[in-house]
């Protein structure tokens, strides 16, 4: 009990800092109390920034759009209100959802719109760009809100520093100590609040989101409110940090929205830790430490100095330094897998189990029927026609196997069933309703459950870990995720690798993961695209049994080069050729076809057969 009392957890760590460092702060000259508010309030711009990037993957180069909205809008709003309120805070407060509405703006249009990865990027440095460009040329006094004139290129002045008092009451501008102690606490709450946003299921999908995007949302999350949430968070608090920023300087300038200031944020997150909250503000300290340093006595070759010591810090610690500190410290760090799992006793994994029924209690196919059809599907790209007027309805229990020779349209076809094409035209129905432009998270919660032919999961988060996103994915209770990851791991026989980082495991391995997170979706109908791809005899065989099992409950369509495998299944067969149907029945009467054998099997040295 004591042991749990005193565990260092992060939120622990950093109260008990906030504490030290605002007590501690009393016994320093004026000077480096003041230089200390800005360099924590750097820290929190740059801790929004590992949030976004580090923590979720959206790489939000112009993170500093937000700091500067959260800095102008708290002196607009502190200009013209002071005078009645009596204070300053409900100006911060102002900032922080100016800029977190900015953000939300901004981030609609870029995850709603299907913007890239990388083009997020460019889309938020553009952005703080357009604002640097438009605030610069603000100088004439035409250019004002209320009594605060913006300032162009020269600046807003007299923004008024934080102040506490009340409307009538008295009014007191905070001491340089005091802003300190202001600006050190609201740093640990925001801390506070993102370790444990981070530490519960919302953190555990804006991993997944990082790790594998497109998993995230065949698992049934929607990835796009997830981006724009976290964005908005992001955004939140760097307008939080620009607010404080401008309090403390008592001025606001475009340059905050410059090219520069966007770079430094960058450094500060690279050399202190992009995917660690703390590291930012270490990555402040370190490179701002350092320009002073150099600053005072390395004359014109300061810039230099500073950028080649910055290159070797990223280049030697690619992590950054927090991390590499820290996996020093701690080498065994505890994953959040342990975190999630408890220590139940594991399955050895072994080449000979039988996997012939799912795991007890798993309710997969009983709650919707699975019924799929299509009618009239086309898709062309250009002028060549992948799918040609595909119409076919599959059965609601048992496997189904598409086969046929290279570029008949199967894993076209399968696409368009995932949702990760957009058919030409035709329809697709499931379970009843209308699937034919479904966003693949809205397919995937109606109960279709989709393994790609490269295995898509996570592969920086444990085989628990994996296994618990896609059960939480549909019981949204932390215990019963818990309870079905295990059973399903165990199902699967990867029990001994329960700890062991997706990535890692053999490629027959991660193919199995993969069909267990679809499975502990609860799918009503699992579509594999070519699920034993690279695999050995022995793995094949494994994965027959799982599939066969996944068919007892629900309906499987498998795409399948693999002849002995589908051999193995004893099922259905649909033959695809030149992007249509061109004949279906079991393997054995299909081989007797001459048709068939013609443009498949056979006779002309076809592969598989
Ligand atoms: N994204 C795409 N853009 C353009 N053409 C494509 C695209 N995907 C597939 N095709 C073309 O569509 C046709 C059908 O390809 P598809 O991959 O669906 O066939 P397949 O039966 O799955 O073949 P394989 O067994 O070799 O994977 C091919 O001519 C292919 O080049």
């Amino acid at each position: 009990m004591t042991q749990m009392l005193f565990r260092p957890t992060p939120i622990r760590v950093t109260l008990a800092l906030a504490i030290v460092l605002i007590v501690g702060s009393l016994w320093i000259p004026d000077f480096l109390q003041s230089q200390a508010s800005n360099w924590i309030i750097f820290g929190l711009l740059g801790a929004s920034l590992v949030f976004v990037w580090g923590k979720a993957g959206i790489f939000s180069f112009g993170q500093g759009a937000f700091f500067g909205i959260g800095g102008y809008v708290y002196g607009i709003a502190s200009i013209n209100l002071v005078a009645t309120t009596n204070e300053t805070f409900s100006a911060v407060v102002l900032a922080v959802i100016g800029a977190a509405f900015a953000a939300g703006l901004l981030g609609y249009f870029m995850f709603y719109g299907k913007v890239g990865d990388v083009y997020v990027g460019v889309v938020t440095l553009a952005s703080t760009l357009v604002l640097f460009t438009f605030m610069s040329s603000t100088a004439s006094p035409v250019y004002h809100v209320g009594d605060a004139l913006l300032g162009g290129y020269n600046g807003m002045a007299g923004v008024p520093p934080l102040t506490l008092g009340w409307p009538g009451g008295p009014s007191e501008a905070l001491t340089i100590w005091q802003t300190l102690a202001v600006v050190i606490a609201l740093a640990a709450l925001v801390l506070c609040v993102l370790y444990a946003l981070l530490s519960r299921p919302f953190g555990y999908i804006v991993s997944a989101l990082r790790e594998n995007e497109q998993r995230t949302q065949l698992l049934g999350y929607d990835v796009r409110l997830r981006k724009l949430l976290v964005f908005m968070i992001g955004g939140a608090v760097a307008g939080l940090a620009g607010a404080l920023y401008a309090a403390w300087s008592m001025f606001m300038s475009p340059t905050v929205f410059g090219l520069q200031q966007a770079a430094l944020v960058v450094i500060w997150v690279l050399v202190g830790g992009r995917a660690s909250i703390a590291g930012a503000f270490c990555g402040v300290v370190f490179v701002e430490g350092l320009s002073a340093v150099l600053g005072s006595g390395g004359g014109n070759a300061t810039p230099i100095v500073l950028g080649v010591v910055l290159i070797l810090v990223v280049l030697l610690l690619p992590q950054g330094v927090v991390p590499a500190v820290q996996a020093r410290l701690k080498p065994r760090t505890r994953t959040r897998a342990h975190a999630i799992a408890d220590d139940a006793p594991e399955a050895e994994l072994s080449s000979d189990t039988v996997a012939e029924t799912l795991p007890p209690g798993l309710p997969v196919g009983r709650s919707i029927s699975g019924k799929l059809s299509v009618t009239g599907l086309h898709k062309r790209f250009g002028g060549l026609r992948a799918v040609n007027d595909v119409s076919i309805s599959f059965a609601e229990r048992g496997v189904h196997c598409l086969i046929g020779p290279n570029g008949a349209g199967k894993s076209t076809f399968f696409n368009l069933l995932a949702g990760r094409f957009p058919p030409t035209s035709g329809q697709i129905m499931f379970a009843g309703r209308d699937m034919t432009h479904a966003e693949p998270h809205t397919r995937a919660r109606a109960g279709m459950g989709i393994k790609l032919q490269i295995a898509s999961i996570f592969p920086g988060l444990s085989v628990h870990e994996n296994m618990w996103l896609s059960a939480y994915a549909k019981l949204h209770s932390r215990t019963e995720a818990e309870a079905r990851a295990s059973a399903i791991t165990d199902w699967l026989g990867l029990g001994a690798q329960r700890h062991t980082l997706a990535g890692e495991l053999s490629h027959g391995q991660k193919q199995w993961l993969e069909i267990g997170m679809v499975t502990a979706t609860e799918p009503s109908i699992v579509l594999l695209d070519e699920p034993t791809a690279g695999m050995t005899r022995t793995e094949t065989t494994r994965t027959a049994q799982l599939v066969s099992a996944l068919g007892s409950h629900v309906n499987v369509i498998v795409v399948e080069h693999d002849m002995e495998f589908v051999r193995q299944l004893d099922v259905p067969v649909t033959i695809f050729h030149q992007g249509s149907v061109f004949a279906s029945g079991t393997l054995e009467d299909l081989q007797r076809d001459e048709r068939v054998l013609n443009i498949y099997l056979g006779r002309h040295g076809a592969h598989g057969a």
